[in-house]
């Protein structure tokens, strides 16, 4: 997308000059200090409809300089979770490089391999373009990717195509497939926080959901994802995470104790 590109997480405090949200007061990402979380058992658990997409169907994964993109198709919904419907439009990922951590939450300083982010809008919009600019008009879930000691069959699905994407603007057709695969097994608790998108135009429309449980990758997957991608000058896509933002009196609130 045009003037959305010259953009660097170098050189994150630029970013404002150009994008004015990206200087507000409610951004993201943040970390979250548990001691200052406040329990809220009226958040209950998502209900997802339509993310077992057949392998018949083709979905666009694209390289696009800043991260690797997944398109979503139109029929995947979540509610419950959330004060209302919001469908599915793509989801990515943000990763450090080899033996340093690139998640963009962090949760009492700690810093995790990665974070997917799976990007929604209220059905009360036609597109996503209309939505981000309203409040609540976004609903991003994210969860953290650690190294274990089995590989995920679920993330192989599309690690394997990133090999066909790893130049900047490249994209290519990933087989459909069980998208709730590449969440955590539990979803039941999470933080909840109102924040902003975490790339220019930053703007403070997401309602923010941050998976408790976390989601395994074996050594192998997380290197795929560390050492497989490129930006347009030849330069390695990693470190692509930008820096926590402050509260500025924001609460997050948690569904468990
Ligand atoms: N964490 S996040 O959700 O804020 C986020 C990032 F941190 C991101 F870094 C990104 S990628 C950077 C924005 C971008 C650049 C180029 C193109 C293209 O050429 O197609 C598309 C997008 C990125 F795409 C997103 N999510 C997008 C934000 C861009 C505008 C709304 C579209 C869906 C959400
Ligand atoms: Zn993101």
């Amino acid at each position: 997308s045009p003037g959305h590109s010259h953009w660097n997480y170098a050189d994150q405090m630029a970013w404002t000059s150009d994008f004015h949200s990206c200087g507000g007061a409610s951004q993201s990402p943040i970390n979250i200090q548990l001691s200052e979380t406040i329990f809220d058992p009226s958040l209950r658990p998502f209900l997802l409809s339509g993310f077992d997409v057949p392998e018949d169907e083709k979905l666009k994964l694209k390289n696009n300089g800043h991260t690797v993109v997944l398109d979503l198709p139109d029929n995947l919904l979540i509610h419950n979770g959330l004060p209302q419907e919001y469908r599915a439009a793509q989801l990515h990922f943000h990763w450090g490089s080899r033996g340093a951590p690139g998640s963009e939450h962090s949760v009492d300083g700690k810093r995790y391999s990665g974070e997917i982010h799976v990007v929604h809008y209220s059905t009360e919009y036609s597109t996503i373009q209309e939505a981000m600019t309203q409040p609540g008009g976004l609903a991003v879930l994210g969860a953290f990717l650690e190294a274990g000691s089995e590989e995920n069959p679920t993330y192989e699905h599309f690690l394997t195509y990133l090999p066909q994407v790893s130049n900047e603007g490249q994209d290519t057709e990933v087989p459909g497939f069980n998208i709730s695969g590449l969440l955590p097994g539990r979803m039941e608790r999470y933080y909840r926080y109102n924040g902003s998108l975490t790339t220019p135009p930053c703007f403070q429309s997401v309602n923010w959901t941050i998976f408790n449980d976390t989601i395994k990758l074996s050594e192998r997957q997380i290197s795929m994802l560390e050492d497989t991608l490129h930006r347009d000058d030849e330069e390695i896509l990693q470190l692509n995470f930008r820096n926590a933002q402050h509260m500025h009196g924001r609460i997050i609130l948690a569904n468990f104790r």
